[in-house]
């Protein structure tokens, strides 16, 4: 079945078809929750990874305007994955383990971008500083009114996170983007979770195991001194 979806400030058309077959945030964010090595806390390489493919289906189907953003995402996501299928994949079962081998070994490029411009400490820094964005948003959204807009939820999200990372000419792009984003309903509505009641919920119960994945990553990058790799 195909349903579209008509956003209110840019009047664009959302085709939501894929999101009704395929995605459910539930889903999604259980794989934050997977990540989570019951024993030392660990965060688990291949759930941190089926999270962030979930998030980018998501994505892709909000429309061609996100795709700069999802092409980003899903390319490093291909990296992380490569080193997970490479001969030293053992190494990267979790953060812990592959900060640990690549520092050790020399692999991460820590002043400027040079010999190991994409390397496995680099990529996920990324991927972070975006949970960081996931969070404050869907934080956001929980918390909203029915007059809540989304183009501003999620512009201040993005301010209080990614922006202090983005050059001037991604942020503007970031922020045009982010007026085509659906209403606050629609948001609600394709996540495939419920009643808004139901997400609220859900969100409740479930964000606490991303903000835990969050803030390990984060004590642990800080630990390394990994917070400002180029
Ligand atoms: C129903 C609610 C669920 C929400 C689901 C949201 C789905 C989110 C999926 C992906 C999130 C975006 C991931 C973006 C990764 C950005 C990583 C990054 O900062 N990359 C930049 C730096 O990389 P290097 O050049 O150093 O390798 C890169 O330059 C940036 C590329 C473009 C992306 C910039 C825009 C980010 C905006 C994030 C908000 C997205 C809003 C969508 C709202 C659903």
């Amino acid at each position: 079945m195909s349903r579209h979806y008509k956003n209110r400030a840019s009047g664009c058309l959302f085709s939501m078809t894929a999101v009704e077959e395929k995605f459910s945030l539930t889903e999604v964010l259980s794989s934050f929750k997977a990540c989570l090595e019951k024993e030392n806390q660990d965060v688990l390489m291949d759930y941190y990874i089926s999270g962030w493919k979930g998030l980018v289906r998501f994505m892709n189907s909000l429309g061609a305007i996100f795709s700069f953003v999802s092409k980003d995402a899903v390319s490093k996501i291909q990296i992380m994955e490569a080193f997970r299928k490479s001969s030293s994949g053992d190494q990267y079962r979790s953060l812990q383990s592959m900060v640990a081998y690549e520092l050790k070994a020399k692999l991460v490029d820590l002043n400027k971008r040079a010999e190991h411009s994409n390397s496995g400490c680099r990529t996920i820094l990324r991927l972070h500083r975006a949970l960081r964005w996931l969070q404050l948003f869907l934080e956001k959204l929980r918390t909203s009114t029915e007059n809540s807009k989304t183009s501003v939820l999620c512009t201040e999200a993005y301010n209080d996170s990614l922006a202090n990372y983005h050059p001037w000419i991604i942020r503007k792009t970031a922020m045009v983007s982010f007026y085509a984003l659906p209403a606050r309903n629609t948001f609600f509505e394709v996540m495939n979770v419920g009643s808004i009641e139901d997400v609220v919920t859900m969100l409740g119960e479930a964000m606490p195991y991303v903000s835990q994945v969050y803030d390990i990553t984060q004590q642990l990058y800080a630990q390394h001194n990994l917070l400002d790799l180029p």
